[in-house]
């Protein structure tokens, strides 16, 4: 919730957020720091908090395994450039296919040339766009499904996990040999028509994004560019994706053909576009993950702290260089920190900035552990100068004087006001042993002074025990009227005191928390 709008939250807000106190939060924190499911960052002003990438994957699978769409979780089996990609179990161990979105770790160059995109960069959560491309897959996996596409079965999808059927068969790129290669030809083709008759094209329709099945079935594992037969480059794309096909079934099984479809051939039948308007992946939603194509920066999660801010380079011509030629650039353990987006391509360039990378981690990692370090110092340091206080001022404390109070180790600001509190009482002591020993004495002169006496005495020792006690007098007297206006103060000044003790009920310190959790949302509110 933090993360919304902070790139690092800082202690109390996430305080405020869990309604949790500070000190078990920041306990629970640096747990789940040591886990790296999230991470401590400090920057010149200000430090906190930031999910990290595994974290978000253990919230989505948390939210998974309490509906009990997996069960388990198993090999990596892919990765894309921005995914992924498991093979999974439900509860009862069937197969299933986890995908895990990961927004950022292509860099911002790669995104461009794929998604023919230019302009501006502007920041975008990693998170919320994540979780976008993963609304979207789903939603059209199951628009496609319903419609009887050859797609996995979708399953479900949280946060950036998709969940869907896993396909037995292999990725067209990996096939060296077929049998029937116009067969294949006809299929791949025949499947773009079918697109395109339900109003949409898919618009990287390359053989990294289709499999084949046993039987030379065709199945569409990712479609992340599709666009709709309205799009104004719509025959752009629909080109592209046949003269793709027609090119990979040259390269690769030698077998040309004149016979293919053309945009305006193509007889449109429904509108699936429409359709997924009004699917769970909304206008809003589309309008944002391609504003965040468009400017290209994913960076918000990236590990090093100075990160290279590129420029615009490439243009959408590019857009049909060789898939493979992009792959050697990928590095696939280096999962959320590529931001090599200079539009050099350089190899050289490229292995510089991973060395760079390698060594920008292993320092952040030392900052890290020595942060650890003096925190857990600093705590220590605290405790001893604690301990060192409260050990003075518990030896100033006369003891004697507490009058046979239990000596109870308190607190040192329980020290210091239970000396405030000393000095008052012995005042009020004072006055009220005068009080009575005029009494007394009144008493005598009126003859009534046989139990009286004992009363009196007994009163006044349970009174130097515990504090302010009732007054009582078992013979009728005539008190001054002086007399009556100080025992008046004092009744005062006794109910003072219990007031001042009155503990607040249960309810109301609730609401002072939200309050105080409220203050503490709006401080924060905006600051990234
Ligand atoms: N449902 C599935 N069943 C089996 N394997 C799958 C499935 N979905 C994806 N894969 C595997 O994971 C790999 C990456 O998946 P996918 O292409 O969807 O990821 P991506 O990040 O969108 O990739 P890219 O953008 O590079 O095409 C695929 O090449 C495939 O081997």
């Amino acid at each position: 919730m933090g993360m919304k709008n902070h790139e690092m939250v800082p202690l109390p807000l996430i305080s405020a957020i869990a309604g949790i106190h500070r000190g078990a939060v920041a306990r629970t924190l640096s747990d789940l720091c040591k886990h790296k499911l999230v991470a401590f960052e400090r920057t010149k002003k200000f430090d906190g908090y930031r999910l990290t990438v595994l974290g978000y994957d253990f919230l989505a699978l948390k939210a998974l395994c309490s509906r009990e769409v997996v069960g388990s979780v198993g090999n990596q089996i892919g990765v894309g450039k921005e995914s992924d990609v498991f093979v999974g179990g439900d509860i009862e161990l069937n197969d299933l296919c986890l995908k895990f979105h990961r927004l950022g770790r292509t860099s911002f160059r790669k995104i461009k040339e794929k998604r023919d995109y230019h302009k501006k960069r502007k920041s975008a959560s990693w998170l919320y766009l994540s979780r976008l491309a993963a609304a979207k897959e789903f939603a059209f996996l199951k628009a496609l499904h319903d419609k009887n596409f050859p797609v996995p079965k979708p399953i479900d999808v949280s946060r950036h996990v998709v969940v869907m059927g896993l396909i037995d068969g292999k990725t067209l790129c990996h096939m060296d040999h077929i049998e029937d290669p116009a067969k294949l030809y006809d299929r791949l083709m025949a499947l773009i028509v079918k697109l395109g008759r339900h109003g949409l094209i898919h618009g990287d329709f390359n053989e990294f994004n289709l499999m084949m099945l046993e039987d030379e079935r065709i199945v569409m594992i990712d479609f992340p560019q599709m666009v709709s037969m309205d799009h104004p480059n719509a025959e752009y794309y629909f080109d592209r994706d046949v003269q793709c096909v027609r090119n990979f079934i040259k390269r690769k099984f030698d077998y040309e053909s004149d016979d293919y479809p053309r945009f305006h051939e193509v007889e449109r039948k429904t509108n699936l576009d429409s359709e997924l308007e009004a699917s769970g992946f909304t206008k809003q939603m589309r309008l944002d993950l391609n504003k965040a194509y468009d400017e290209g920066n994913f960076l918000a999660h990236c590990e090093a702290d100075d990160v290279n801010e590129g420029d615009e380079g490439s243009s959408g011509d590019e857009q049909d260089k060789d898939r493979g030629e992009e792959d050697d650039e990928e590095t696939p353990e280096n999962n959320d920190d590529d931001d090599d987006d200079e539009s050099d391509s350089d190899e050289g360039t490229i292995i510089q900035e991973e060395d760079e990378d390698v060594d920008k981690e292993e320092l952040k990692q030392t900052e890290v552990e020595s942060q650890q370090q003096m925190k857990a110092l600093g705590k220590s340091e605290r405790f001893n100068t604690w301990l060192s206080t409260a050990t003075s001022q518990l030896s100033d404390v006369d003891l004697k004087e507490l009058d046979g109070e239990c000596p109870l180790l308190l607190h040192p600001r329980e020290v210091e006001r239970e000396a405030e509190l000393r000095a008052e009482r012995e005042a009020y002591i004072q006055a009220r042993e005068e009080a009575d020993k005029e009494e007394e004495e009144m008493m005598e002169e009126t003859g009534n002074s046989g139990n009286i006496e004992k009363e009196k005495k007994k009163s006044v020792k349970s009174a130097s025990k515990t504090g302010p006690k009732s007054v009582t007098s078992t013979g009728s007297t005539i008190i001054p009227p002086d007399e009556v206006k100080r025992r008046a103060s004092l009744e005062a000044f006794r109910n003072k005191e219990k007031a001042r003790l009155k503990v607040k009920g249960k309810q109301c310190a609730v609401r002072r928390g939200r309050k105080e959790n409220r203050n503490i949302i709006k401080e924060y509110d905006g600051w990234i």
